[in-house]
């Protein structure tokens, strides 16, 4: 009997500053993630790469040069692989930097496989995050003739482990959270997708709504971060909402990234230096950003607990 094989999708970043630019290109080229028609959607991916570099670079070289998703993803994916024992293959395919999915179907094929789990680490699902790590998977998998069962996991944002999680870390890395006011702050999406049906914004709001149950009369707020581009996207803004907040008098602020298990440019560089940085010239005395979930014990027993349910 073959092994179930589990591949843990994330988006992964530039491992280095030479690689921003073609990470950068890999992602405007993605039909799932930014709709530029197809005719044109490479060579434009090109120019927009070109231009966004520059300015992307001196995030990542705040950074210390590179993006750290790559290591936590995989120690995501040891410590998964240990929690699930031998009958289990985890392997990590991540979207727009290696290793890439063709990566990964080739670690996962070196053994016999005779299931294979869809496993993101997005916990709210969003067509131009999971939904274009599934594409890319059957694209290539199509490829390798193989008549193995699929099965995909869309979405864990109300899994009562992944919420004891977030609870757990609030609190230990917050030890005066009742002092503080929560803002959680999601990676923001064009609202055109959300109109269109994606589950995104619920699931967020839902995962907020279960954390809160742990905090009863906790003062808190949504709002959402990173937007890229002219069109209209998701709101209130984080950085409005900041300020917004200073002006009503709050002094401290936590933020929790609760769209993110791993570390990176918009969490390391947006919200801790950026935003850390506004807040205190708007009169927060403090501001702490509760670190994003990675392998916190909670977390891969959660995955550990998805997996299983689904194999
Ligand atoms: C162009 C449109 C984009 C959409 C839609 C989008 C959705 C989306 N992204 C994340 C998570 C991450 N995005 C990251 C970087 C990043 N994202 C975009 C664009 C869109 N994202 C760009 C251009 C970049 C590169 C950085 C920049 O130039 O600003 C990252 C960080 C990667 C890293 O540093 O390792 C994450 C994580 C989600 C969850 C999401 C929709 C729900
Ligand atoms: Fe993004
Ligand atoms: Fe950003």
């Amino acid at each position: 009997m073959g092994k179930t094989g589990v591949i843990l999708m994330n988006m992964g970043g530039p491992d280095s500053l030479e690689a921003v630019q073609p990470f950068l290109y890999n992602l405007f080229s993605d039909h799932d993630i930014i709709q530029i028609p197809r005719l044109i959607q490479k060579p434009v991916a090109y120019l927009i790469s070109k231009v966004r570099a520059k300015k992307t670079m001196d995030y990542y070289r705040v950074m210390g040069g590179k993006s750290p998703q790559k290591e936590q993803t995989l120690d995501q994916a040891d410590k998964l692989q240990r929690a699930l024992g031998d009958r289990f293959k985890v392997v990590v395919a991540l979207r727009y930097w290696h290793p890439f999915t063709e990566e990964a179907l080739d670690k996962l094929f070196e053994e016999e496989i005779d299931k294979i789990l869809l496993l993101p680490l997005y916990p709210q699902y969003s067509r131009t995050t999971t939904g274009s790590s599934f594409n890319e998977f059957y694209r290539r998998f199509k490829k390798r003739g193989k008549d193995i069962p699929v099965v995909e996991i869309r979405s864990y944002h109300d899994h009562p482990l992944f919420i004891k999680a977030w609870v757990e870390s609030i609190k230990e890395h917050i030890p005066d959270y009742k002092d503080h006011y929560f803002l959680f702050s999601a990676h923001s999406l064009p609202e055109k997708i959300i109109k269109q049906g994606d589950p995104y914004k619920d699931q967020v709001e839902e995962t907020v709504k279960l954390i809160m149950e742990y905090f009863p009369d906790q003062p808190h707020s949504i709002s959402y971060q990173s937007k890229v581009g002219p069109v209209k996207w998701l709101e209130p803004m984080t950085e409005d909402m900041i300020v917004k907040l200073a002006e009503e008098g709050i002094k401290k602020l936590a933020v929790i990234p609760v769209a993110f298990v791993s570390e990176h440019s918009e969490t390391l560089y947006e919200l801790d230096i950026e935003y850390g940085k506004l807040a205190e010239e708007k009169g927060i005395e403090s501001y702490r950003r509760v670190p994003t979930l990675r392998s916190h014990p909670l977390f891969i027993e959660a995955l550990k607990d998805i997996v299983e349910k689904h194999a």
